[in-house]
């Protein structure tokens, strides 16, 4: 596997009284009121920080939540506060913005064993254009850098990438650790039949990962937003269906691909369509073959569940990343929460190896109360996958070698 995993750790740091500028992955699903509904990456991210506070460290926590253009009020990182005081058991401050004359004062303050948050740092282009000067301004901030944002770890942005050049020494935190400690073993040597449940609404960033995924597994099922530009690769109708027009030719190669590798790429035969993307549409089930004009799948159907389940039945090592559907609403749910029953019991009762990743399909898990029973809970969805691709993940590439 490409990417290393010797990477500089924490437990090297001379912490006491430096400022730590720390990326985290706090990109957690927030309802329409701006509540957490899931909030396993803020307690994923807690071990590194209380070591850090443990240390008398000051602690400056940086994150990016959604995929904002420009300063967008919805998109703030406040919702995450209340919610990282009580994990951490102190008052987190948090500062309106990531880099400037304010933060500097704000970070000035910060006595040894606390917190400050910075606000998303995708409010600036700069950010994932991987600016060098953005970069530094952040770097100015701290002494050293921990990332411990393996979700974001496949991005090379300023804040995950940039700034480890800038700052030394720059080290993985405690979550970065576990997660290529787990993921570089599994997914390099895995039990086979291996499997991928790929779904989810990020095609454009997902889809070209299927090639790579070709190589590896011995099976691959789609589902989710992910199917619908499969679909009209084959000419069939999608409605008004979440497609992605310029990568249709690149579907249609990965069909011929599978075929000529012998790979199992298994498409819903039938899906859940409705005629709004609401809780209450209205919903009913067809073909793949026969989406009307004006609906939109958003969920995969009962016959796709039953082949799919029988399909995974012979696996011996299963990752899935990415909803099936539209799993928010309980109407379009059911593909997604069966999905997660049956990985849960090929983990417990048959020794199956069973990886979730990303922060959807990690909240649907969690959402069943499944999580325990999963071989592995991934903060990363598409780093997971990249991983598993073999690529070296460039937040972990700009860390000091061990
Ligand atoms: N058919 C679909 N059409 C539109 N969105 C979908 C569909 N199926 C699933 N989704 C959405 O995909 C989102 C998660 O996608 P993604 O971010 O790729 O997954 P993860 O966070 O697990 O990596 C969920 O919010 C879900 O509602
Ligand atoms: O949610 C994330 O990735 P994931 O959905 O692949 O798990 C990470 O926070 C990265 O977000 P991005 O895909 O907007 O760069």
């Amino acid at each position: 596997m490409a990417t290393k995993r010797s990477v500089g750790t924490l437990k090297e740091a001379d912490l006491k009284g430096k400022k730590v500028f720390v990326r985290v992955d706090l990109n957690v699903p927030l309802d329409d009121n701006l509540n957490i509904t899931d909030d396993t990456r803020v307690r994923a991210a807690v071990p590194t920080i209380k070591y850090l506070m443990g240390h008398g460290a000051k602690v400056i926590l940086s994150s990016h939540l959604g995929r904002p253009k420009g300063v967008t009020p919805k998109y703030s990182l406040k919702p995450l506060v209340p919610r990282l005081s009580a994990l951490l058991g102190i008052e987190v401050k948090m500062a309106n913005d990531c880099i400037g004359e304010e933060v500097q004062i704000m970070v000035a303050e910060i006595p040894e064993g606390g917190v400050l948050l910075l606000e998303n740092v995708r409010f600036y282009k700069e950010e994932e254009k991987n600016d060098p000067e953005f970069a530094k301004k952040l770097a100015s901030l701290a002494d050293l850098y921990v990332n411990d944002a393996f979700g974001t770890a496949h991005r090379a942005h300023a804040s995950t990438e940039g700034v480890a050049k800038y700052l030394k020494p720059s080290v993985a935190g405690f979550l970065m650790q576990k997660e290529l400690d787990y993921l570089v073993g599994a997914v390099s040597n895995p039990k086979k039949p291996f499997a991928a449940i790929v779904g989810g609404s990020k095609v454009s960033s997902k889809i070209g990962v299927i090639e790579s995924l070709l190589e590896k597994v011995d099976m691959l099922l789609l589902g989710g937003g992910m199917i619908f530009t499969f679909y009209k690769a084959q000419g069939y109708s999608v409605g008004s269906s979440l497609v992605e027009e310029d990568k249709l030719d690149l579907a249609t190669s990965l069909l011929e691909k599978a075929k000529s590798k012998g790979v199992a790429l298994m498409l819903p035969t039938d899906v859940v369509v409705a005629d709004k993307f609401a809780a209450d549409a209205n919903s009913k089930i067809v073909p793949a073959s026969g989406i009307p004009d004006g609906w939109m799948g958003l969920d995969i159907g009962p016959d796709s569940i039953k082949i799919f389940g029988e399909a995974l039945d012979s696996t011996k090592t299963i990752i899935w990343n990415g909803p099936m559907g539209v799993f928010e609403f309980d109407k379009f749910a059911v593909g997604t929460e069966t999905t997660a029953k049956k990985l849960a019991e090929l983990s417990s009762e048959k020794g199956v190896t069973t990886i979730i990743g990303g922060g959807d399909s990690v909240a649907a898990v969690e959402k069943v109360g499944l999580a325990d029973k999963m071989s592995h809970i991934s903060t990363g969805g598409g780093a997971s996958l990249e991983l598993l691709e073999g690529k070296s993940l460039p937040g972990v590439l700009a860390l000091d070698d061990a």
